[in-house]
């Protein structure tokens, strides 16, 4: 096994994400929502289950959020005039955000509703 190469690697992933989060508005908002959700969970008594499904969310959304910024790029390199099959492309990862975002603002409702609800009413 080649360490050097290995150790690269790392370098090169972590400069992906330095990149993303200097271009992409989008991930930083999701960089913000997931420190305001982390506060809530450390505010809120979650379970270790919770915790887990919190987590893996957040991770999920940094993930195609970085997935989506790729696609984006190859399509720029690809496809620098405007082409409908460039659009599909960068619809379709875009698509695939909203539909995680979604599924992660119901997740979160669902774990935290029940717990707020006790404080609140
Ligand atoms: N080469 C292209 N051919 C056809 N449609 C495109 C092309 N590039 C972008 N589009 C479409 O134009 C719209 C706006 O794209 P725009 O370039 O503003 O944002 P983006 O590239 O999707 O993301 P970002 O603003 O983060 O770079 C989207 O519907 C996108 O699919």
């Amino acid at each position: 096994m080649n360490i050097r190469k290995f150790f690269k690697s790392f370098v090169f992933a972590f400069q992906g994400i330095i990149l993303v989060i200097k271009s992409e508005q989008n991930f930083r908002f999701h960089v913000l929502a997931a420190v305001v959700v982390l506060l809530a969970s450390f505010l809120t008594s979650l379970s270790k289950w919770e915790w887990i499904i919190i987590v893996m969310l957040i991770c999920g959304m940094f993930m195609i959020e970085l997935v989506n910024a790729s696609i984006e790029r190859v399509v720029d390199l690809a496809s620098p005039e405007l082409h409908p099959l460039a659009k599909q492309a960068k619809d379709l990862a875009a698509g695939a955000c909203l539909v995680y975002a979604i599924c992660t603002i119901i997740v979160g409702l669902i774990i935290f509703i029940p717990k707020w609800s006790g404080i609140l009413f």
